[in-house]
């Protein structure tokens, strides 16, 4: 089994290296090999992802992700910036689903900014289309205005589009996951306002039609952004498009005690992935030896469930994190009173040692 790792910038080494000692712990023969990525990439071989880095991913059978981006690559030009490296992999390996389980560990039921009564037993999964939506769509970019009132000034636009087949297969993905879950499929859209999302739920819909056994409800993006911080256990599966994903699945990261606290995968059509923590490279904590590795280590669990077949490695991590939690270990993110606060390769460390 061969893994790539691409810890990319910021606390994204700090993060992936607890990863990595947790996937060796596990006492399987991976074959491991790191990549530069995002800055780094940029840094060392002048790109956010050098062919040689996306030549890994593509023959590796699963890629471990830390984070990219450093605000001082902020003013680069576009395709040179660090988060060109995470959309082209996305792109080049045709990582279209991306699933981002939020988790609340009954331990951290405190950690969480909403009430305990809100958030203890949360269990949701968000299924957002990773490889669509605004964030690809053509033409973007700045022009001179051609018509209204603003014709003749300078410009900027993106097209948000998606295609019937790529509304198809991740809504399958969606049915798919509920039905081993709550059978309960909620799919976000903004059909009161957007063409794209009208046929987004036009053709969620005709879907459904494969799923009696699922239940389908459709909900516009602005009340499920309320809906999910007054009362997110009525959720069980939310899917999405690209952008609403993005933004939502923050939301839900709070619900879960710290953003640190959620991992994701992003899978191809033959569940092929790339595993990351959900949050980005949180430059203002990077190299101080703080940021939360949890993220990390379960999207490594993910891997391992997901890509490699080995769900039974999985359940050992997962059941370790649990323990370093009932344990009272708390990176500052996720620190309350009576805790004990401990720093990135503390939490690796302990999560090593719970490995059973
Ligand atoms: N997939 C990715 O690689 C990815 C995802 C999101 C953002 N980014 C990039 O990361 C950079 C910073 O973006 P941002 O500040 O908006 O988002 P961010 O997720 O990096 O950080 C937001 C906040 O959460 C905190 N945080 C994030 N991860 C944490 C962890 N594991 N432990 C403890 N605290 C954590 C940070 O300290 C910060 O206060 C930008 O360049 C952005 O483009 C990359
Ligand atoms: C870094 C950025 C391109 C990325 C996204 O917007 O998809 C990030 O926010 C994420 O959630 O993975
Ligand atoms: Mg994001």
């Amino acid at each position: 089994m061969k893994i790539a790792i691409l810890p990319g910038d910021g606390i994204g080494p700090e993060i992936t290296a607890q990863a990595v000692r947790v996937l060796n712990a596990l006492g399987e023969n991976f074959e491991m090999e790191q990549a530069d990525v995002g800055g780094a990439g940029y840094a060392a071989h002048g790109h956010p992802l050098p062919p040689a880095s996306l030549a890994l991913a593509k023959g590796a059978d699963a890629v471990l992700f830390g984070a990219v981006g450093d605000y001082k690559y902020d003013t680069l030009e576009r395709a040179l910036r660090p988060e060109q490296a995470i959309l082209g992999l996305r792109r080049e390996l045709g990582l279209f689903a991306n699933l981002r389980p939020a988790i609340l560990y009954p331990e951290l039921a405190g950690a969480s900014t909403l009430k305990p009564e809100v958030v203890s037993g949360l269990d949701i999964l968000i299924i957002r289309e990773l490889t669509g939506d605004i964030y690809f769509g053509k033409p973007r970019g700045v022009r001179e205005c051609p018509d209204g009132p603003f014709k003749g000034e300078r410009e900027g636009f993106d097209t948000m589009r998606y295609a019937e087949s790529e509304i198809r297969r991740i809504a399958h993905v969606a049915f798919q996951a509920a039905r081993k879950r709550g059978k309960r499929v909620t799919s976000v859209d903004k059909a009161n306002v957007l063409e794209t999302f009208q046929f987004w739920r036009d053709i969620v819909t005709e879907v459904h039609q494969d799923y009696a056994d699922v239940e389908l409800e459709h909900m516009y993006v602005d009340n499920a952004a309320m809906q999910l911080v007054r009362a997110p256990k009525k959720f069980d599966v939310i899917v999405t498009g690209n952008m609403f994903g993005d933004i939502l699945s923050d939301c839900a990261a709070m619900l879960t005690g710290s953003i640190g606290m959620l991992p994701s995968a992003s899978l191809d059509a033959n569940n092929k992935g790339l595993y990351e923590p959900s949050h980005g490279s949180a430059p203002d904590i990077a190299g101080k030896g703080i940021a939360n590795p949890l993220a990390t280590i379960l999207s490594a669990a993910m891997m391992l469930r997901y890509s490699l077949n080995m769900a039974a490695q999985a359940d050992r991590i997962e059941a370790a994190v649990k323990q370093v939690l009932a344990q009272g270990l708390r990176t500052p993110d996720i620190y309350e009173a009576g805790t004990t606060k401990v720093g990135t390769a503390e939490m690796g460390d302990a999560v090593v040692n719970a490995l059973r």
